[in-house]
């Protein structure tokens, strides 16, 4: 009977929305909007994108999936996680959620990664905190996150500081750190945008490799039109603030319905046709 309950609940979880949002708005204190009315759902397992340019409001959506607004930021609308709501839930409900439903990896590792504490330290900390792991348990299960993301010698990087190491190796221990705890939900937040060219093949290829072998979810937020197109399928074209477009990949750059679509897509084949003449 009890393993009956269990199994019915692993098929409820499984097919419950990873994320769903609907009518998410951001503003400043006094009201100005910043993000408006956008509204997506993800289901287990689907990679879907944020493009659009700067400003557009792709960090303000992601950041305000978790609860992660910067301070004085108001988010309205709706935003179930996993069937939680996270729109005006206190900071301590949605604390348990972080790194247990939905991880973010952000543009810039330095800012993931605290200086001052051993790396080791950082990758432990979700695992101590979610799964309760310590001593043996929580070092080898250190040990095995740090080498599951292809650093050599987890050894010697886990004793490390974050300066002590290059930019694609600490993006790999952020990456680590974020999916320690085996969450739903990967948010990818320009994540390869600060890296050397020849590193940021290497990550994307990692973080590939972990949401097909893992069933993730994946949420990829970006301005670059070639690297979306390989990471997801399906994408929404934001500007100022708001979803313009919205459809598969494939679609969206061989048949733009919008203006500013057609404007990306235009200005990403300059830049390839650039690069193939040089
Ligand atoms: N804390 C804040 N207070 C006021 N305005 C903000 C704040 N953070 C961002 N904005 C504004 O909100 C808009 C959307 O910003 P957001 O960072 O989401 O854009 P983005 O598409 O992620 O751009 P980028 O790729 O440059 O990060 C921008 O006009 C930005 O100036």
């Amino acid at each position: 009977m009890s393993g009956d309950r269990s199994q019915e609940a692993t098929v409820a979880s499984a097919q419950t929305p990873v994320l769903e949002v609907r009518g998410l708005s951001v503003a400043t204190p006094d009201g100005v909007p910043l993000v408006h009315d956008v509204s997506f759902g993800l289901a287990p397992g689907e990679r879907l994108s944020l493009i659009g340019e700067s400003g557009s409001g792709k960090s303000l959506t992601s950041f305000a999936l978790t609860g992660l607004l910067p301070e004085g930021l108001v988010a309205s609308g709706s935003v179930l996680l996993d069937g939680v709501q996270v729109i005006g839930a206190r900071e301590r409900d949605l604390v348990p959620l972080r790194g247990r439903v939905a991880s973010t990896v952000f543009q810039e590792p330095l800012t993931a990664l605290d200086p001052l504490m051993r790396l080791g330290r950082q990758v432990a900390e979700p695992l101590r905190r979610h799964l309760g792991l310590r001593g043996d348990a929580l070092r080898r299960a250190v040990l095995d996150a740090l080498a599951e993301v292809g650093l050599p010698e987890p050894e010697r990087i886990a004793r490390a500081y974050s300066w002590e190491i290059s930019g694609g190796q600490r993006q790999r221990v952020a990456i680590a750190a974020a999916l320690a705890c085996r969450p739903r939900l990967l948010i990818a937040d320009e994540p390869t945008t600060a890296l050397d060219v020849t590193v940021q093949a290497d990550v994307l290829s990692l973080l590939e490799r972990l949401v097909a072998d893992r069933g993730m979810s994946l949420l990829f937020v970006s301005h670059d039109l070639a690297v979306v197109s390989r990471m997801a399928q399906r994408a929404l074209v934001l500007r100022a603030g708001r979803v313009v477009e919205e459809g598969p990949i494939a679609r969206l750059l061989s048949e733009p319905r919008e203006p500013y679509t057609a404007e990306l897509v235009r200005s990403a084949r300059e830049l390839d046709a650039a690069l193939e003449v040089r």
